[in-house]
């Protein structure tokens, strides 16, 4: 069963009205996508892990996983594509404030992308079911990094630069090995397998009746 962007907001804050705060969605989503990384790896301790995150909600999600792969073991660098004081939400920022404690993750923010390691595996958090138009920098030259860099890909919700609701790609869109979108398909995700890699929908502990009038 499909549902469209649309439906997917309003399901997302029915549910938060309801009392289970999308903060409760950012880290059940975070915390399986990266179950299902998991599955790729014998073992991601010592993994060079580069997660860029956007300034919205799958950067969000993208903060999230940082936390979980640092408990793994893994060494964690979170690239932030622009200025902490621009994260958008409430949930988001609170993940990121929880990294500033972390010494165990490596947080960058701004546009230098010169990293002095080369990553096993890349988490693109950039852009989810917010995208609008074509890719504005610095979320462009990540895109361009992510495809030019040779390792593991996985793509927070949708692979950036692909409109989970048409199936249509802006100018430029990161190709994936491993997608995981949350709570239930977007109707254009399946429309590029070529891009998402192995898709899976992961429920995020929303109330069913959330759904209720919008599904
Ligand atoms: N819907 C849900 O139930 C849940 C959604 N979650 C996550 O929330 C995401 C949606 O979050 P948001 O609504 O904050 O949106 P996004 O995080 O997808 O993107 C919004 C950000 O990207 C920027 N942006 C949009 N189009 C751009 C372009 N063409 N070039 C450059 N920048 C652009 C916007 O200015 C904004 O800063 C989902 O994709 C998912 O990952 C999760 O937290 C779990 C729960
Ligand atoms: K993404």
């Amino acid at each position: 069963m499909e549902i469209t962007v649309d439906q997917m907001y309003q399901i997302e804050n029915k549910g938060h009205d309801m009392g289970f705060l999308k903060k409760f969605m950012m880290e059940n989503a975070g915390a399986a996508a990266v179950r299902r990384l998991l599955t790729k790896f014998d073992d991601v301790a010592s993994k060079n892990i580069l997660i860029f995150v956007g300034l919205g909600n799958n950067g969000g999600d993208g903060l999230v996983m940082a936390r979980h792969l640092a408990g793994y073991g893994s060494n964690v660098t979170v690239m932030l594509l622009g200025d902490p004081e621009k994260i958008k939400t409430e949930e988001s920022n609170w993940n990121w404030s929880i990294l500033k404690k972390m010494p165990s993750v490596n947080l960058m923010s701004g546009n230098s992308l010169d990293f002095d390691f080369k990553p096993d595996i890349i988490i693109d958090g950039i852009l989810g079911t917010g995208i609008s138009g074509e890719i504005r920098e610095p979320y462009a030259s990540a895109i361009n990094y992510i495809n030019n860099t040779d390792c593991y890909k996985f793509a927070v919700d949708v692979p950036s630069g692909l409109d989970p609701q048409t199936g249509n790609t802006a100018n430029i869109f990161t190709k994936c090995d491993m997608t995981v979108t949350f709570h239930k398909m977007k109707e254009g995700i399946p429309k590029r397998k070529d891009l998402t890699g192995e898709l899976y929908a992961e429920k995020i502990g929303i109330p069913v009746e959330a759904e209720e009038g919008i599904v």
